[in-house]
C-alpha cells in the first residue's frame, strides 16, 4: 500500500480526499493534519464519517509527513502550498496541490492575479492536473498543480475543440454556477445560510482569478492567445458546477464533427461523458462522483455553438481529480477509488 498525507484534511476539499482515499483500494491514508482540529478524532469534526475512518487530525510537522508517508495531497489555502511543497518535493515525495500556486506555466500570470512566488522553478517545472489532457506528463510528475474547479468546467469541452481547429478562439464566453462549498469551509459572511438561500448572483464579473488560468491553458492548446469571458455566478446549492459556454464554429463546420470530436477525444476516458443528441447535463447526475458530464447544442442558424458541462466542484473539480492524478503518477488505473456509483435522481 502507497501511504498517503493529506495537509489541510478539515477543509471541504481535504474532508472530500479523506473520504475517496478511505475507499482507495491502493492506498493507506496515514497522515491528516489540521491546526485547529489537532488531536480531534476525523469523526467528530466530520460525524458522517463515524465508525469508517478512525484517525485523528495532527499539527502538520515536516518530519512526521516525510517519514510516514509517500505521497502528500495539499489542501490548503493559496500561498501556503509554494512554502511546504519544495521541502516535500526536496525529501523525495511526490505532491498533488489542491491550491493555484503549481498551476501557472507562467509564473508572471500567477503573480499578476495572486502574490508573488516563492518558488518560481518548481512552479514552472509543476504539471498542470488535467488528466485528459496532460495524462502522459502527469505520470512522470513529481508536483501535480490540481485545477480549480471553474477551469475543469471550462477545458474539458472546449480543449479537443479549438486543438481540432473547429471553433474560433475568439468571442468564447462562459457563463457558470457554483455551489456554495466552492468557497471553503471557514466561515465568512458570504457564505452565510441567509446571504446565499433563494438568492442567485453573479460575483467577481471581469476579475476572477480563474479567467488567466482557463486563458493560459486555453492559449497553450490553441497556439495563440486566448481570453475566454468569464461570469462565476454563486447558487444556493451546497456542492455542484453548471458551466454553459458560447462558441463559434468555424466556416462550414458541422454539429455532426463537433459531437464526434469530443467523443474520440474522450473515447476509453472513464469519467468524461458525453450526453446523446438531445440530452442536457444536471449537477444531480454527477454529485459525489469524478464525472465530469458534457451536452451540446448546435444552432447552424446563428451559426454558434452552445456546450454544457456539469461536475460536482468537490470531486472532478477538486478531490476526485486529486486523486485520480495520484492514480497516474503512480501508474494505477485512472479510476481506482473513484468509482462511485451516481445517485439515479
Ligand atoms: N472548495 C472547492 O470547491 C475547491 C477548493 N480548491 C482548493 O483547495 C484548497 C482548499 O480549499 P477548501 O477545502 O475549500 O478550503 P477550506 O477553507 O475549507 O479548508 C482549508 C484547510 O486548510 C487548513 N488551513 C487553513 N489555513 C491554514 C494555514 N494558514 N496553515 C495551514 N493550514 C491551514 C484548514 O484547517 P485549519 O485551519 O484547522 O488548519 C483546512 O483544513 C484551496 O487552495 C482551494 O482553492 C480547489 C478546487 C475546488
Ligand atoms: C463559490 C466560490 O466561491 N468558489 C471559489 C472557487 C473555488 C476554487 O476552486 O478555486 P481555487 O481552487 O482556485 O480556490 C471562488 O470563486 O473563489
Amino acid at each position: 500500500m502507497v501511504k498517503v498525507g493529506i495537509v489541510g484534511a478539515t477543509g471541504y476539499a481535504g474532508a472530500e480526499l479523506v473520504r475517496i482515499l478511505f475507499g482507495h483500494p491502493k492506498v493507506a491514508l496515514s497522515v491528516i493534519t489540521s491546526r485547529q482540529y489537532a488531536g480531534v478524532p476525523f469523526d467528530q469534526v466530520f460525524p458522517a464519517m463515524k465508525g469508517v475512518v478512525d484517525l485523528t487530525c495532527e499539527e502538520f510537522s515536516m518530519e512526521e509527513m516525510c517519514r510516514r508517508t509517500d505521497v502528500v495531497f495539499t489542501a490548503l489555502p493559496h500561498k501556503i502550498p509554494m512554502e511546504i511543497v519544495p521541502r516535500l518535493v526536496a525529501r523525495d515525495k511526490r505532491v498533488i496541490d489542491l491550491s493555484a500556486d503549481f498551476r501557472f506555466r507562467d509564473v508572471k500570470r500567477y503573480e499578476a492575479f495572486y502574490q508573488p512566488h516563492t518558488a518560481p522553478s518548481l512552479s514552472a517545472a509543476a504539471v498542470y492536473g488535467l488528466p485528459e489532457v496532460y495524462g502522459d506528463v502527469i505520470s512522470q510528475a513529481r508536483v501535480v498543480g490540481n485545477p480549480g474547479c471553474y477551469p475543469t468546467s471550462v477545458l474539458l469541452p472546449l480543449v479537443p475543440l479549438l486543438k481540432a481547429g473547429l471553433i474560433r478562439s475568439e468571442g468564447l464566453v462562459a457563463d457558470a454556477k457554483s455551489g456554495v462549498s466552492g468557497a471553503g469551509r471557514s466561515p465568512s459572511l458570504g457564505s452565510l445560510y441567509c446571504e446565499v438561500t433563494e438568492s442567485f448572483k453573479a460575483y467577481k464579473v471581469g476579475g476572477h482569478r480563474h479567467n488567466p488560468e482557463m486563458d493560459e491553458v486555453l492559449s497553450l492548446v490553441a497556439g495563440d492567445p486566448v481570453h475566454i469571458t468569464f461570469v462565476p455566478h454563486l447558487v444556493p446549492m451546497s456542492r455542484g458546477m453548471l458551466t454553459t459556454l458560447y462558441a463559434v464554429p468555424k466556416e462550414s463546420v458541422t454539429g455532426e464533427e463537433i459531437l464526434e470530436c469530443l467523443k474520440s477525444f474522450y473515447a476509453g476516458r472513464p469519467f468524461v461523458r458525453i450526453c446523446p443528441e438531445g440530452q442536457v447535463p444536471s449537477t444531480g447526475h454527477v454529485r459525489g462522483t469524478n464525472y465530469c458530464d458534457v451536452g451540446i447544442v448546435f444552432d447552424a442558424d446563428q451559426r454558434r455553438l452552445i456546450l454544457i458541462s456539469a461536475i460536482d466542484n468537490l470531486v472532478k473539480g477538486a478531490a476526485g481529480q486529486a486523486v485520480q492524478n495520484m492514480n497516474m503518477m503512480l501508474g494505477f488505473d485512472e479510476s481506482a477509488g473513484l468509482n462511485a456509483v451516481p445517485y439515479p435522481i
